[in-house]
């Protein structure tokens, strides 16, 4: 009785393992083209994102960076290599601008300036800064900003409070009537790394919302600031009406936090590189 099952068994699998290799294969290159799809909308999606960006930035240094710009601040993030390239090509290539003194405000820009070969500059030495120029995370109606989404910003508010016009550039992606409407992921908050579970719990208190210690992405546990500080990012309640001055202004006095990643009245102009290829302006 088992021998005919068996040649049965035979018979069928060559059959049923075809049948199977066709599905798996079929399966496979289905599967590989949603891969490559949503692989080259991502691509498509950076490369339209980073010509906004250049846009941005490259406007902005045309229009600010002038002979009587001698301290220039440098923020952080991916929009300011484009400010950095610029103002490089000018001293470099157009023999301009020969003055000028860079003051970073992260190791990033930092970093940024050195590979420029820009002078580099600092807070001791040039503590009147002329002009700062920064991306954001978000810029709503009135002009505050949220900063920090790439951990850094308590030196961005430093630079940026010494410097007498404070210039923005984004992507078009930045651009909302309220805060919260386009970047979901909350105020970034630095705190002393000792502080971070009272001050999560006061300003969830006080202001609704949830604040969560930010952990780093290839290393075990949190995220640790060039000011060897932790980061929590408090996400508001969006429908909740905010006066963020106060709100800026009351986190800021809570023991324990460093910096908050609001920045209200200090940017005097937003230039958005648009999808289009304009260049859109905001004023305070
Ligand atoms: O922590 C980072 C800084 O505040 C950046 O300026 C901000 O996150 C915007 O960065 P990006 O130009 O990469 O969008």
């Amino acid at each position: 009785m088992l021998k005919p099952l068996r040649l049965c068994r035979g018979l069928l699998q060559p059959h049923l393992s075809q049948v199977v290799g066709v599905r798996i294969k079929y399966l496979i290159s289905t599967q590989a083209t949603i891969l490559t799809r949503s692989f080259c909308d991502k691509m498509d999606n950076k490369i339209l994102l980073d010509s906004a960006k250049r846009l941005a930035a490259r406007t902005a240094v045309d229009q600010w960076v002038t002979e009587d710009t001698k301290v220039l601040g440098i923020g952080s993030g991916s929009t300011v290599v484009f400010v950095v390239e610029r103002v490089a090509e000018r001293v470099w290539k157009d023999g301009a601008l020969s003055e000028l003194i860079c003051v970073p405000s992260s190791f990033q820009s930092r970093q940024l300036i050195l590979d420029h070969n820009l002078p580099l500059g600092d807070l001791d030495r040039n503590y009147k800064v002329d002009l700062y120029i920064d991306g954001a995370d978000e810029v709503d109606s009135s002009m505050v900003l949220i900063k920090g989404g790439g951990g850094c910003l308590m030196q961005e508010k430093i630079v940026a409070s010494c410097a007498k016009t404070v210039i923005i550039v984004a992507d078009y992606t930045k651009q909302s009537l309220r805060l919260g409407e386009q970047w979901c992921k909350g105020i970034p908050i630095e705190v002393s790394s000792m502080a971070y579970v009272p001050v999560k719990h006061k300003i969830e208190e006080l202001y609704g919302g949830e604040a969560q210690l930010r952990t780093a992405l290839n290393k075990a546990g949190p995220i640790v600031t060039d000011n060897g500080n932790f980061l929590m990012d408090w996400r508001f309640v969006a429908q909740r009406e905010y006066d963020w001055d106060e709100v800026n202004r009351t986190i800021s006095m809570i023991p324990g936090v460093l910096e908050t990643g609001l920045f209200v009245n200090m940017a005097a102009k937003c230039y958005f590189g648009m999808a289009n290829g304009t260049v859109k302006v905001q004023n305070k």
